[in-house]
Parts: C-alpha cells; structure tokens; sequence
C-alpha cells in the first residue's frame, strides 16, 4: 500500500511542476480514480497542509524519513574487486518529500481510516507521531481564518462554482443537420429555449447571442445529449462559447483556400468548414482547408473527428458527400509560405499553458486568495521561476508561429487564439507580433473591435498592451468561468480565452497579381482533390497526408497517383492554351 502513497506522490509532483494537468498524471495509473480524488484532495488542502506541516517542524526533523532515494553509494562487492552493477532500483522515480507529506498527510488528516500502508512503514510511523500536533495547528488555523470547520480550508471552492456556472455548450453541425432538425429534436424531448442569462431547469436551453447556432444546456443535461441520437449522428458538436470565437471571427469566405495551421482534435477547423459551406457560393468548388497537425496521436484524432462530423475531403465513391478539409500531419512552421499562392484565411490555436480551462483542475494548484497563478516558487538552474521559464518559452514558440503566418503571401486575415490566461501568451505576443519585421514589412495590424465579436465586453489587459487603447480593444479575453456568481449555469461562462485578429493593409492593394495567380491556383486544386481526393499529394514535403493516412497505399501508388495527376494537370494546360 506504501506504493500507492509513492506514485500518488509522483504524480503530484508531476502537477505541481506544470507537466500535465491533474486528470492527465492520474489516467497514468491502474487505479486513476483512486490517484485522482487523492490528488484533487491533496491539491485542494495544499495551502492548509503545508502549514500545519511547517508549524510542526516534521519536514526538518524527519527529513531523511522521508526522502526515499536508493541506497546513496554503489556498495563494494564483499570480495572487493567492483561496484555491484546498476540495479533496477536505480531507474525508480522517487517523489519530493514534499510531495510524499501532502499525500500522506492527508489521508492521515481527513481519512478515518488514516494512511493505508503497513503498519512498520516508516513514513507512517513516523508522522502518526505528529498527527496531534499537525491536527492542532489546523484548528488554529481554522479559527483564525473565520471558517467554521477544518473542511472549510479547501481551497478552490469559488472555482468550483466557477465550474458549475459553466453550461454545457453544443454547436450545431450544419454540415450533418439543419437548425430545423436539431430544434425538431429538442422539441419532441422537451427541451426548451429561454431566453433569461441563467438556466434553472435541466430541459432548458439558451442561444448564444455571440455566435450563432451554439446552444447553452444546463450541466446536468450532459448524459441525456450525449446519449441522443443527434450527438451519435454529429449532428451537435461539444464545443465550449469561446472556443467558437476563433472560426466565427475568421468568417472565411466560400470556396477560398484557408489554413488551420494547428488543428488537432479538429473542432476549429470543422467550424470554419461549417461556415465556408453556409455561404452563398457562385463558383462550382468548394473551397479548401487544409489542416496541420504535428503530433502522430493526435493527427488520428483529427482525422477521425473531421470524418465523423463530415468535414473531411472524400472519395465521391465513399458515398456521403465530402467536405472541403485536407489534413495534413505537418510542421507548419516547415512550410513553404510560397507553396500557399492562393491562402487568404488562416486560424492559428498553437500549444498553450491551457491555464484558462476550467474543468482542467488546474485551479487546484491556486488559492482562492491568490490573484496571479504564482503558486510556483520552485526555480531553474538560471533563477527564473519553472512557470516563468514555462510560459517564456510559450511566447516565444506563439511568436514563430504569427511571424511565420504573417509571410504568406496573399494571407489577408489571421486569427491568433490561445486558452491561457497568462497575458505572456496572449496580449504580449500580440504586441511582439505587430512591432515584428515582417508585420511591418507585410502591413499587418489588428482588426478593429466591431469586426471581433464587438458584443463581448470582456477585451485586453490595457496595462499589459501598454496604453494602447485599440489594442486592448481589439482583442477578446474570456475569464474562466465568466459572468455572474453563485452555481447558476450562466450564458456569458466559457472558460478562459484570448483571441486576436490580424488583417492585413500594407501590400494588399499592390498584391493583385499574387492574388490573381492564388485564385487560379487554388481552382486547379480544388479540381484535383474534387475528382479524386487520392490525388492530394503534397509533393515536396515528404510528410504523410490525408491520403496515405487514410487508404494506406504505398509508395508506388503515390508515385503512379503523382505521375497521374502531373498528366491531367498537362492536358488542362494544353486545353486551356489552345482555348
Ligand atoms: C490548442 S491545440 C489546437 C486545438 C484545435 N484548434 C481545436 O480547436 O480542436 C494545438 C495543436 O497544435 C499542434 N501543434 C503545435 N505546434 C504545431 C506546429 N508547429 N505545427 C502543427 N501543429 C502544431 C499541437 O500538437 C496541438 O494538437
């Protein structure tokens, strides 16, 4: 049972260094709900525990007890003549002593049955010695912060409110159903629309008035959708309020040619392919997206949630109508910008400190009474706090990202979003990005708040943005949890977010000819991956597309494809010369 306490530990440690979220280092055990509720408990009494701690001396007086390392030197063989080999002990990861505290203090604090290990284990032997004093300390605790229990020294109570504020949101999939259908739905299973900003009743539904077709449901409705037919059939897609913005702000036009630069698990890139198709559209193709995704697990998600919702480019032959995505797993900061004549539309989401999501536990790691998420003291070799180093390097990755975005050449439109709180990764990246060489090479600039969801009243940190007023107007913050207080699921809560959308007016006039080539181009490629979309080679990038993931062919059926393609790309030529 000592393991128990010993990976329960490790796990925390792995948390409390910003590794992972909480639910991510518990899914890494056998028994995850076990290792998540001590860790959600462990984390949530924090603040209480390593005060009683402290006040007890424990952490000093027994420090070695608690230090679980091997054995500190390689033993000499009995016959003297070496080192004993390296044992598989020595590979253990062993957890921080405070880490190994929390976890076992609390069970030994809040658990009627105490800590859960053998009797002659050490570690519970010895702090069962200080168990009076660590519960007295507590008490005092307790009185002096007005609480009327010791339970009452959770922290993260505001945030579970924050939580359950939170409605669950769904977008309908105009690519799978109508507004009429889903509506019909609700209405034959006696959901209702309301029109108030909090909803009381499980069956009642609100709509957002910031982006249409995305519903708000009361939490507790969330198993009755998830097993309705209409979620089975993609007609809805869980989608959070503020992860719609991006899409919705982009508003690329029908049949132009966009990038998702980073789309993984895809519902970004389903939402543009969504609005692209609800559009008026005059030219016979479809347009194209196509999407990136560096990560292996992660393209196969994208893959399978674009196919699911209908926004994935298909076979004619595969009998339902294909949508207009090319997913493509991809470095975007490999690309060519000039492989991408015709792109006029791009989203970029890259990787984040995800510090916004609200259902992510992270609050955990706070207190209630702390504004700023400075909860991690623990520094690197260079003096820098670990969350400082973190979110640095964050901004400086998000930096690369809208630099490298800014120099396609007829990109007229970028929205930047994140789901972090931290304006390192969101108002400072921003600022970077405009004052960069290439923005002011290219004209890039901010749009101007009426063009970015001007309804939302929540916009930048004007401190941050360093008193320039339309900066800060022109981008969109979400705070975790959003509007209103109290439990009430509200429709103003999403989680934390930022978005900010580029334009582009420098060049854009003087640009014609690259645009007029772009258009061309991008109807040549819809004609290819319209007929077949086997035919969607990206032929210098010697990465894996959509075709190869899909219809697994090899390498001499791409070439016969590429051969194929380069034969009918010819005779279009010609046909087109001799017209
Ligand atoms: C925040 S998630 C994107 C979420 C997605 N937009 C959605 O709404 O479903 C960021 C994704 O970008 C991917 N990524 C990060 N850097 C990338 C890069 N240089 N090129 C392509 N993908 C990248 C990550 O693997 C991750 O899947």
């Amino acid at each position: 049972m000592a393991d128990f306490y010993i990976r329960s530990a490790r796990s925390l440690d792995r948390v409390l260094r910003d590794e992972c979220s909480v639910k991510a280092a518990a899914s890494e055990h056998a028994d995850s709900g076990r290792v998540l509720a001590i860790l959600i408990n462990s984390l949530a009494y924090r603040s209480a525990l390593m005060h009683a701690l402290d006040e007890s001396k424990v952490m000093k007086l027994e420090e070695k007890v608690f230090v679980l390392a091997p054995p500190s030197k390689s033993k000499v063989k009995a016959n003297g003549k070496g080192k004993d080999p390296p044992t598989k002990s020595s590979k253990i990861e062993y957890p921080s002593k405070q880490a190994l505290l929390l976890v076992l203090c609390h069970d030994l604090l809040f658990q009627s049955r105490g800590i859960q290990a053998s009797k002659t284990w050490p570690p519970k032997v010895t702090l069962e010695r200080y168990r009076a004093s660590l519960h007295s300390s507590l008490v005092k605790l307790q009185i002096r912060q007005g609480k009327s229990r010791i339970q009452d020294l959770r922290s993260g109570a505001l945030y579970q409110e924050m939580t359950a504020r939170m409605p669950r949101w769904i977008r309908i999939n105009s690519l799978r159903a109508t507004r009429e259908e889903v509506f019909d739905w609700l209405t034959e299973n006696k959901f209702h629309l309301v029109t108030e900003r909090e909803l009381t009743g499980v069956k009642e539904f609100a709509e957002s008035e910031h982006v249409p077709g995305l519903l708000a449901f009361h939490p507790k409705a969330t198993s009755l959708l998830l097993k309705s037919g209409m979620y089975r059939e993609n007609w809805i897609v869980m989608q959070d309020l503020a992860s719609c913005f991006p899409a919705y702000i982009l508003d690329p036009p029908a049949a132009t040619h966009v990038i998702d630069a980073t789309s993984a698990p895809g519902n970004k890139t389903s939402h543009l392919s969504a609005i692209m198709f609800s559009k008026p559209n005059p030219k016979p193709t479809k347009g194209r997206i196509d999407a990136f995704e560096r990560d292996a697990v992660r393209f196969k998600t994208l893959l399978k949630r674009l196919a699911a919702v209908g926004a994935l480019q298909t076979k004619p032959l595969a009998g339902i109508a294909g949508g207009n995505v090319i997913a493509q797993r991809k470095d975007f900061l490999t690309t060519q910008p000039h492989d991408f004549p015709d792109v006029t539309h791009m989203l970029l989401d890259p990787s984040c400190s995800g510090s916004g999501i609200v259902n992510r536990l992270d609050f955990l790691k706070e207190d209630d009474d702390v504004e700023n998420d400075t909860t991690d003291t623990t520094t690197t070799d260079s003096g820098e706090s670990k969350l400082a180093h973190r979110l640095r390097q964050l901004s400086e990755f998000q930096q690369l990202m809208i630099r490298h975005a800014f120099k396609f050449p007829a990109l007229e439109k970028v929205v930047y979003s994140t789901c972090s709180i931290h304006a390192e990764e969101n108002e400072v990246v921003v600022m970077k990005a405009l004052d960069s060489e290439e923005a002011r090479e290219k004209g890039w600039t901010l749009a101007g708040r009426k063009d970015v969801i001007p309804s939302w009243k929540v916009r930048g940190d004007r401190k941050v943005c360093a008193g320039k007023e339309e900066v800060a107007e022109s981008v969109i913050r979400c705070i975790p949890g959003g509007e209103g207080d109290g439990d009430k699921p509200n429709v103003e809560s999403c989680n934390g977010f930022f978005v900010a959308c580029f334009v582009r007016t420098g060049e854009r006039g003087g640009n014609a000819a690259v645009v007029e080539v772009a258009k061309k181009r991008v109807l040549d490629v819809q004609e290819e991956v319209g007929d077949d979309a086997d035919d969607n080679d990206n032929d210098s990038d010697g990465e894996e597309d959509l075709s190869g993931a899909v219809s697994g062919s090899g390498n001499n059926a791409a070439a016969n494809r590429k051969k194929k393609l380069q034969k009918r790309r010819k005779k279009q030529r010609l046909q087109a010369q001799q017209e």
